[in-house]
């Protein structure tokens, strides 16, 4: 092969060689270029964008952008184009320069772009400061309500305007009318108010006189009703005794048989007492007594307290009262004083409604103490019992409890009762044998006159045991423990009952007292000349009891001076259920709660 050959061969070869090695120089250039003009052409628009560009102009950058990139790629092309087609060394060096060329052309378009965006920054600050410059300062407006607030100010102006015409046109009304009789009549209307104001004030001061006379008038009524209270309790006197017979229903021949002392059915409300029954010899008797009042059925509760209450009021106003009741067990003793409706709760209520009705004028102090009083001791039941026992005290020595409300003081009294009963039952029965006594005392100041002597009184009401027959109660010369024990409670009660009876009777006709017994040394504070005492006698009219109730009515008598008469004489004895042709006036007893029998089989009084 020739040299020509060879070197044509090697210049072919390297040919080859730089064009392989251009393509790939020039598709490196081709896509570093189109990335940096995608690159500017981006940050072109986004400049564009933001930018505050009149429209003409923004055109005008645009397009010219547009057109460098497209010289550019026209340039480009030609170049790639010659450098593809010159396999020659100095092609390639050509070429090379050419790329060298656009890369600096590039470059150039970089910068020009930043150029572009910086111009475009300036500019658009620029024109905003222009237009900023450029914008009239605002002009102040009149606020928008200050127009219809001014018509409403006028609108109001002009209504205040009219009300004070026509106020002035009634005032130059008034005016006119005050020289006119309307005048008068107004001045005489203040006239006539002015007059009726001072008659009212007259009135008023008329009253007021009234009012305090009618405040005397009640201290003076007060007093008056005190001194009646005062003059009543003396007109039935100091001592009184009343009778409640029990209701039984037996047969009429089974029955003391109880009139007035006429031997007629006696009509409420009666004093005068025949008994008349038959005695252990089947022979009629008759006895008469002399009571304050008698008490039959149909006679309750409420109906004795009507006969104590002037005792209670009388305590309240400084008075000793003392209020007992007499008789056999089962008579109805604990019935009259301790029931619900009894004596001692009245009393107490009593005594509570008058410190409730005096509150304005008086202050009332109450004060409790409650006493059993068995085989001849003293037992304090407002204490309560040590070991199951009662305690017992000296002879004065008992609780004096300060009360505060009437169901207080009932409910201690309920307790003592409780206490009392319970030692009954231990006792054998010995309830009725022993003396149970409760004792109010009444404190009364005047806290609107401090002139007025404050007062103390006492309200005592006993449950006193009835008087046994001892003979019938000691049956044998060698008695049992318990028989022991009746007998010498019969004789204590017996003792204390006599001394109590003859210290009634003695006293009340200024006589002295029999203190033997701690019964009577109890009562001797309370049972004086001055002081106040009702005995209620409680009766059977059992004819099995005829001995216990003649024994109480005859007690009674005796104590308030009056012995019972025998009122006729003892009569031959009809026998019992067989009519008698002498029963003048046949009469039903009033004190049987049972059918009336008939007039045959009344008992004969004879
Ligand atoms: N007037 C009366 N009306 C109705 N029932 C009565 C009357 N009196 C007593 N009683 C009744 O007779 C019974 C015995 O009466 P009460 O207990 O009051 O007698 P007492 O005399 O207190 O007896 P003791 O001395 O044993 O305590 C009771 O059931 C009581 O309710």
């Amino acid at each position: 092969m020739s040299d020509d050959r060879v070197s044509q061969r090697e210049k072919v070869k390297e040919g080859r060689t730089i064009s392989d090695t251009l393509q790939a120089t020039l598709s490196g250039l081709v896509v570093d270029h189109i990335d940096g003009l995608d690159h500017n052409l981006t940050s072109l628009v986004e400049a564009v964008k933001d930018s505050k560009y009149d429209d003409g102009e923004l055109k005008f950058q645009v397009s010219a952008v547009g057109s460098h990139i497209e010289a550019s790629f026209r340039s480009l092309a030609q170049e790639i184009t010659a450098a593809v087609q010159n396999t020659n060394e100095e092609a390639h060096d050509d070429f090379t320069k050419q790329v060298e060329q656009l890369k600096r052309n590039n470059g150039d378009l970089s910068l020009a772009i930043t150029r572009f965006n910086e111009m475009t920054k300036e500019n658009s600050e620029r024109i905003l400061k222009n237009l900023a410059e450029q914008v009239p300062q605002p002009i102040p407006q009149p606020a928008p309500d200050t127009a219809k607030a001014v018509a409403v100010a006028e609108a109001e102006l002009k209504a205040k305007n009219e009300k004070i015409e026509k106020l002035q046109a009634a005032l130059a009304i008034m005016e006119s009318q005050s020289s006119s009789g309307d005048a008068e009549y107004w001045k005489k209307c203040a006239q006539d108010f002015e007059e009726s104001l001072s008659l009212q004030n007259d009135i008023c001061k008329q009253q007021e006189v009234v009012l305090a006379k009618n405040e005397n008038d009640i201290q003076v009524f007060a007093a008056r009703y005190r001194k009646m209270v005062e003059e009543l309790a003396a007109a039935k006197g100091n001592i009184r005794i009343i009778c409640r017979i029990k209701p039984e229903d037996v047969a009429e021949d089974e029955m003391i048989k109880f009139t007035n002392t006429d031997g007629e059915h006696p009509f409420l409300p009666w004093s005068n007492l025949r008994a008349t029954y038959l005695n252990e010899s089947n022979r009629v008797e008759n006895r008469d007594f002399d009571f304050q009042r008698v008490f039959g059925i149909g006679e309750d509760n409420e109906a004795i307290f009507s006969e104590v209450k002037d005792f209670a009021r009388s305590a309240a106003l400084g008075n000793a009262c003392t209020i007992m009741a007499y008789g056999a067990t089962g008579t109805g003793k604990s019935h009259t004083f301790l029931s619900e409706d009894g004596l001692v709760n009245s009393s107490i209520g009593l005594l509570f409604d008058l410190a409730d009705e005096e509150s304005d004028h008086y202050e009332y102090k109450f004060y409790l103490s409650i006493t059993e009083i068995y085989l001849n001791k003293v037992f304090d039941l407002l204490q309560p019992s040590i070991g199951g026992r009662k305690v017992e005290v000296k002879l004065g020595g008992e609780s004096n409890m300060k009360l505060g409300s009437r169901a207080e003081t009932i409910e201690f009294i309920k307790r003592a009762v409780d206490s009392r009963e319970a030692a009954s039952t231990r006792q054998n029965n010995t309830s009725s044998r022993s003396h149970f006594i409760i004792s109010v005392r009444v404190e009364r100041k005047s806290i609107t006159d401090t002139s007025e002597t404050p007062t103390t009184g006492i309200m005592a009401l006993l449950d006193l045991s009835g008087s046994e027959s001892i003979g019938r109660n000691l049956s044998s010369a060698n008695p049992t423990i318990e028989e022991a024990l009746i007998y010498q409670q019969g004789r204590d009660i017996n003792a204390g009952l006599l001394d109590l009876g003859k210290s009634i009777r003695s006293v009340a006709t200024g006589g002295k007292f029999f203190p033997g017994h701690n019964l009577t040394r109890y009562l001797r504070s309370s049972l004086t000349q001055a002081s106040r005492l009702l005995v209620v006698a409680t009766v059977s009219p059992l004819l099995t009891n005829r001995a216990s109730t003649m024994g109480t009515l005859r007690w009674c008598q005796d104590a308030v001076g009056r012995p019972a008469t025998n009122a006729a004489s003892r009569g031959a004895s009809p026998r019992r259920g067989v009519s008698s042709s002498r029963n003048a006036h046949p009469v039903r007893n009033p004190v049987s709660s049972g059918t009336p029998r008939t007039p045959g089989r009344d008992t004969n009084n004879a």
